[in-house]
């Protein structure tokens, strides 16, 4: 079978969604945008200036297969500031407004939120706080969601695992923490996973007693509540919850024990430095953080991605653009 990034392709590729890319001067992201513009699978929109760029990027936008905008030559970017104000709800106000619009990834953000683009991809030279709180502030969240989180694809051959949250919640406590699992698991099913969740800790099923363990036993509740259908137990040891003989010993009466393919880590330490290992160690291609449950789709790069992590997150952000219409709400 085609690996998930390249069954996301024929779908993508007939819609050519345009995407926005704030860091227009890295090199990373210009060989990204430059070789998903030449196969036409989107179109991207660079924040930057031609005459700042390259010659092959430049020859691309001649074709109309790549843009250029900057809030310097933006016309109409008086109506952006208005509509920032409004959107802010007396939070921001016109001057915060027009220097917050002078920023690309700002910029960006809102001509996501006005449907002046349909996805944003940046982080590559940004830290995650840079890049995704303007999409907190502006796009903010779906319907019936309350918090934003950010997961990882990490992919190897036919391996395909969900981690989550790797990157916006710091310390989440039980309801965040089943909101990630939900959240990750729309993830899952968008990219072609079936979700079987497991909510990690360094105990299982009762193996210690800690506050810490409540909150994931809690959360594990909750997310039986909501999401009566999903397939989730906690709490799981990383071993118990991926090796099958493992999982006999410790939580042989667990559904998804020895199976799972989503990981919800108790909070953004483990799951920050456990997707790094993963990548690092195991030589997984890591992609993300992919921001769930926000209502447009902005994604975030680690600042240690190569040009194809921005070209995957492109076809990623892509991918939700295009489900937009039908969230995949479980
Ligand atoms: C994401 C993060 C930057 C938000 O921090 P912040 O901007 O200081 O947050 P604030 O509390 O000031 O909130 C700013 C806005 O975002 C919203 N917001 C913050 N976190 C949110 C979340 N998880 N979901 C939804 N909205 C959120 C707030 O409601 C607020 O909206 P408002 O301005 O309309 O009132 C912060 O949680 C963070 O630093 N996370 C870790 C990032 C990181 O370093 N990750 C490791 C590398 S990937
Ligand atoms: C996702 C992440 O860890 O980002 P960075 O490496 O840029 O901090």
């Amino acid at each position: 079978m085609a690996d998930l990034f390249e069954r996301l392709k024929p779908e993508i590729k007939k819609a050519k969604p345009s995407i926005i890319f704030p860091e227009a001067d890295d090199e990373r992201i210009r060989e990204a945008v430059y070789a998903l513009a030449s196969e036409g699978l989107i179109v991207p929109i660079l924040i930057g200036k031609p005459e700042e760029s390259t010659e092959e990027l430049r020859t691309l936008a001649a074709e109309n297969k790549l843009r250029f905008l900057h809030p310097e030559t933006d016309k109409d970017l008086q109506t952006k500031i208005d509509a920032l104000v409004t959107r802010r709800k007396g939070k921001t106000d016109a001057a915060q407004a027009a220097q917050w619009l002078s920023d690309p990834c700002y910029y960006g953000t809102m001509l996501v939120y006005l449907g002046e683009a349909e996805g944003l991809v940046s982080g590559a030279a940004h830290s995650t706080a840079e890049t995704v709180r303007p999409a907190l502030q502006i796009i903010k969240a779906q319907p019936g969601k309350k918090r934003i989180s950010g997961s990882f694809i990490l992919a190897k051959g036919d391996k395909e695992f969900v981690f989550a949250d790797c990157g916006i919640n710091i310390s989440p406590d039980s309801e965040t923490l089943a909101e990630i699992a939900i959240e990750s698991a729309e993830t899952a099913i968008l990219f072609g996973i079936d979700p079987k969740i497991a909510m990690l800790s360094f105990s299982t099923k009762g193996s210690a007693k800690d506050p810490s363990i409540d909150k994931v036993t809690e959360a594990v509740k909750r997310v039986h509540e909501k999401a009566r259908d999903l397939a989730v137990d906690g709490e799981l040891q990383f071993d118990a919850a991926y090796v099958p003989e493992v999982a006999a010993k410790k939580a042989p009466d667990s559904p998804i024990a020895g199976k799972a393919n989503v990981f919800v880590f108790p909070n953004i330490d483990a799951g920050n430095i456990g997707y790094k290992m993963v990548q690092r160690l195991g030589s997984y291609t890591a992609v993300g953080p992919i921001l769930q449950g926000l209502a447009k789709p902005v994604n975030d790069l680690s600042r240690g991605c190569s040009a194809d992590d921005v070209y995957k997150l492109a076809l990623i952000t892509a991918k939700q653009a295009l489900s937009a219409a039908q969230p995949q709400n479980v």
